[in-house]
């Protein structure tokens, strides 16, 4: 409480505290009891009174006023009680007694002569010698009342100093007992302290100074201010702290609440939680319980069980015991019986020793034989091989120049295309067995086993899945080129929905290697006018139609819907078949691929069961070439029309209904009005029926025409587009056997009697080459071998030389292992590779071993006669595939 104690020592503490100090040395030198200052601060006030107490009666008895000498001062009892306890001097020696000592003896001796002497002051000494115990203990009014002034002698007060001192330490004494005692009654104090000072002064008149009597005042005074002043403030500090109290009782009073909710809550929890565990645990019990019990019925049985394999197994090893046994008494045998067996081996061996040495000597003389004939066989070999190089030179340009009388002749050039099995798909199963590098195909029927299931065709080239556009594209770069010349060009692609028409066409993309026939074609035109631009100039024009349900419409046009166009039906001198359809002026490949973006989207579209976007018109693109020759002011007209026909399949297949029914409906009716146009060119029929369908009559100069045609025929691999895979390709078969005469350039100036000329150089160029085939062959069966081997090779070239020199093999019916036929299909392997023969020999495929008899032999060893081959160019009936084998020339003529 230092605002106590500062309260307490008022004014200058330090001052004041030096004063007690010197006080209390004082009480000491006098040999009275004393007390501490930190007894004044904290309000122990016993030890206090009775210093002040001693030394009153000290002083009262020292002054000797009015002391009877029957009172007993507290240092008077003291010596009292030690000398009831013993003389004093045997305590200290007389002659050596302090001055302290000796003080207090002449106080004594004193004292005693006065002893008996009352005075009117006992009472209040009495009353402080009864009180002088635990006065902390005592009320507030009992202090005031035992201090009142009338209840005091202040006539024994002996000096003013002393009495200043003592009203001084008095009320420094009772502003402690008020701060002990807060609820004291400060003023009946204070009024204390005053009388006292009143009453000394009058006592004293004249004799106590007047500036003491006014210093005590003002002192008083000071304390009664301060213990106003701190009252107050204990006040406050108290009300507060109880202000205090009650608002934290307040509050732990709602956190208890709280508390005690929550652990009720838990409590509930918890029970809750106890209650489930219980369950679980009983139910776990029970679990457990039933586990045991299966459990320990399951060992049961499995110990009966043991125990009673335990039992057979003992059975058995007495068995097998018995039965080894036996065995070990048969086996001694056998060991007798083999031992005589080895006996009469060694003696055999010897024998035999004897036999194989002579084997080896006879052996000998034959392998010496054997090189002989071998190295004589390699020389054959040698010669042999140089004549087939030869023979596979011959036969290459042969092809060629087959291609080329074909050209002259007018055959229409039929690629096959097999489209690979979408992603997705990758599960199925394929029709094609077999495609070969010269246009053969083979393909299998998936409900037919045996010779009856393979169908061969054969056509101009068949390219494989895997081909790219590129590819594709470089076996018709000539033909295109060709429209530069004045030649009139018509590609179509043919096949079943989802086939790959448009993809051969089109291509799946823009970019340069998705690029289908139709960019590519004009790529290559632009590519090859910029190459010829000194020589020639070149204006190209496009035009992009289609026919839908039998309606021609212009796709490039701004709008379609409603012009429907008329065809001409012998073509225009400008070339054109539907001259209302509107014509574009093109000067680069990325005008074409604008028109062409603007041609597809316009173009007739819708699904069916089979493709999800399919092509439901014939898409006709025509680019018209006219070219000024700048040497000779010569002009050429070419024209080129890229083709992508409707799907070509079974209505009931595509599962189409409503106006999908209807443009199937018309799709086939068109192909088939095709099929008939085709039919009737290949028969050579007075009456051609191209008037029976819109795309016959825009094809009517490409078909009938001298213009140079190829067919794309797409097939679908899978084995559920088989029944359409064969019709396709019948129809192609049939294409490929058309002849439209020798193609004629559209040019001014020229003569057809040149290339006539031609035809007949080219027919002496392959007669001569096949009589240098059959020398070849002569000269090589006449080299001497007498190995199978050799047989074979000679067998298979005559074999392959017969198949290309007349441009047909046919297949024995019941020759192939497997029962595959051809029956009734003329074949050729003409322009087969060395490595192809090789290929057949090793590892008889499908189309080897049509050409094998039951044991292995070919199956036309004999070389046939080449006048097939020898024949002018002429028709070839559509009974069969169109050969392609053909001989000709080294040196290829030229066509101009
Ligand atoms: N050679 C190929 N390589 C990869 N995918 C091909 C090939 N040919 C065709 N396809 C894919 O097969 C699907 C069908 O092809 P496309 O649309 O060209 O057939 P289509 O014969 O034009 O059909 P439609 O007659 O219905 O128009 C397409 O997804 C196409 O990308």
């Amino acid at each position: 409480m230092p605002d106590v104690q500062e309260g307490m020592w008022g004014g200058n503490a330090s001052d004041q505290r030096s004063n007690v100090k010197k006080f209390l040395s004082v009480v000491a030198e006098m040999g009275l009891p004393g007390f501490s200052i930190k007894d004044l601060e904290e309000g122990s006030v016993s030890s206090v009174v009775e210093c002040l107490l001693t030394l009153k009666d000290d002083v009262t008895t020292g002054s000797g006023q009015n002391i009877s000498n029957n009172v007993k001062t507290p240092l008077r009892r003291r010596l009292e009680l030690r000398e009831s306890d013993g003389p004093i001097i045997s305590v200290v020696t007389p002659g050596k007694r302090s001055p302290m000592e000796e003080r207090q003896k002449g106080h004594w001796d004193l004292k005693s002569q006065q002893r008996n002497n009352l005075h009117s002051g006992q009472k209040v000494h009495d009353a402080f010698q009864l009180k002088r115990g635990p006065y902390t203990d005592l009320p507030a009014a009992k202090i005031s009342e035992m201090m009142h002034p009338s209840s005091l002698d202040v006539n024994s007060l002996a000096s003013d100093h002393v009495i200043t001192f003592f009203i001084l330490i008095s009320a420094i004494l009772l502003i402690n007992i008020t701060i002990l005692y807060q609820n004291a009654p400060t003023q009946s104090l204070l009024r204390i302290v005053n009388g006292i000072l009143d009453e000394s002064i009058e006592r004293k008149r004249g004799e106590i100074p007047h500036r003491v009597v006014y210093l005590l005042r003002n002192v008083v005074q000071e304390i009664e201010h301060r213990i106003a002043i701190q009252a107050d403030h204990i006040r406050n500090v108290e009300k507060s702290k109880i202000d205090e109290k009650r608002k934290l009782d307040e509050q732990d009073m709602v956190r208890l609440i709280r508390e005690k909710e929550s652990a009720e809550n838990t409590i509930a929890s918890l029970q809750k939680e106890i209650q489930i565990l219980s369950r679980m645990h009983e139910h776990y019990r029970e679990r457990t319980e039933t586990e045991a019990r299966q459990m320990e019925e399951h060992l049961t049985s499995r110990i009966k069980e043991a125990e009673f394999l335990l039992m057979q197994s003992k059975k058995k090893a007495e068995e097998i015991e018995s039965a080894s046994q036996l065995k070990s008494q048969l086996w001694s045998r056998k060991a007798n019986i083999f031992q005589s067996f080895m006996d009469n081996q060694k003696m055999s061996i010897k024998d035999i020793r004897l036999s194989s040495q002579s084997i080896k000597q006879e052996m000998f003389t034959l392998q010496m034989k054997w090189r002989d004939e071998i190295s004589n066989i390699g020389h054959d070999l040698k010669g042999l091989v140089d004549a087939a190089n030869n023979y596979h030179k011959v036969l290459a340009e042969n092809q060629k120049l087959f291609n080329e009388v074909q050209e002259l002749k007018g055959n229409i050039r039929v690629y096959c295309r097999v489209r690979p099995f979408l992603p997705g798909q990758d599960g199925k199963t394929t029709t094609v067995d077999y495609i070969g590098e010269n246009g053969e195909i083979i393909i299998t029927n998936p409900f037919k086993q045996g010779k009856d299931g393979c169908r061969m065709f054969k056509f101009n080239k068949v390219f494989k899945t895997h081909a790219s556009q590129a590819e594709v594209f470089s076996d018709i770069q000539p033909l295109i080129r060709s429209v530069l010349d004045g030649f009139n060009v018509c590609i179509f692609a043919y096949g079943q929905t989802g086939s790959g028409k448009t993809y051969t066409m089109s291509g799946p993309g823009t970019s340069k290697e998705d690029w289908g026939v139709n960019y590519r074609a004009l790529n290559d035109l632009f590519d090859i006018s910029l190459s010829r631009r000194n020589a020639f100039s070149y204006e190209v024009e496009v035009q992009m139609v289609e026919i839908y349900n039998e309606q021609v419409r212009d796709l490039l046009s701004n709008n379609i819907a409603q012009k429907r166009l008329g065809i001409w039906s012998t073509s225009q001198p400008n070339g054109l078949v539907v001259p209302d359809a509107s014509l574009h002026p093109v000067k680069s490949t990325s005008d074409v691929l604008d028109l062409m973006e603007i041609g597809q989207s316009n173009r007739a579209v819708g699904s069916t069961a089979l493709n999800e976007r399919s092509s439901r018109s014939h898409s006709i693109l025509t680019v018209h070439v006219r070219g000024l020759d700048l040497k000779n002011g010569s002009t050429s007209r070419g024209c080129l029309h890229l083709i992508d026909l409707a799907g070509s399949e079974r209505v009931e297949r595509s599962e189409a209904i409503g106006e999908r029914l209807k443009e199937a409906q018309y799709i086939n009716k068109s192909l088939s009005a095709l099929g008939d146009v085709i039919f009737a060119l290949a028969q050579k029929n007075a009456h051609v029926p191209y008037r029976n369908s819109k795309l016959t009559q825009v094809l009517q100069s490409s078909l009938g025409g001298q213009a140079k045609t190829l067919m794309f025929v797409q097939i679908n691999p899978d084995t559920e587009s088989f029944s359409e895979t064969m019709s396709t390709l019948k129809f192609a078969e049939r294409v490929s056997g058309v002849e439209l005469g020798a193609a004629r350039s559209n040019k001014e100036g020229k003569d057809i009697k040149e290339l006539l000329e031609q035809v007949s150089y080219l027919k002496d160029t392959i007669s001569r080459k096949d009589m240098e085939i059959e020398q070849l062959l002569k000269e090589e069966s006449k080299s001497p071998s007498s190995s199978t081997d050799r047989n074979d090779s000679r067998q298979q070239i005559r074999r392959l030389s017969g198949a290309a020199g007349s441009g047909e093999a046919e297949c024995e019916d019941n020759v192939s292992d497997d029962g595959c036929s051809v029956a009734g299909t003329e074949y050729s392997i003409g322009g087969a590779s060395e490595a192809a023969a090789d290929q057949m020999q090793k590892t008889p495929s499908r189309i080897a071993r049509l050409f094998l008899t039951k044991n292995g032999q070919p199956a036309n060893s004999k070389p046939k006669p080449r006048e097939s081959a020898l024949k002018p160019p002429g028709r070839t009936k559509s009974t069969g595939s169109q050969v392609t084998g053909g001989v000709s020339s080294l040196k290829p003529p030229k066509r101009r």
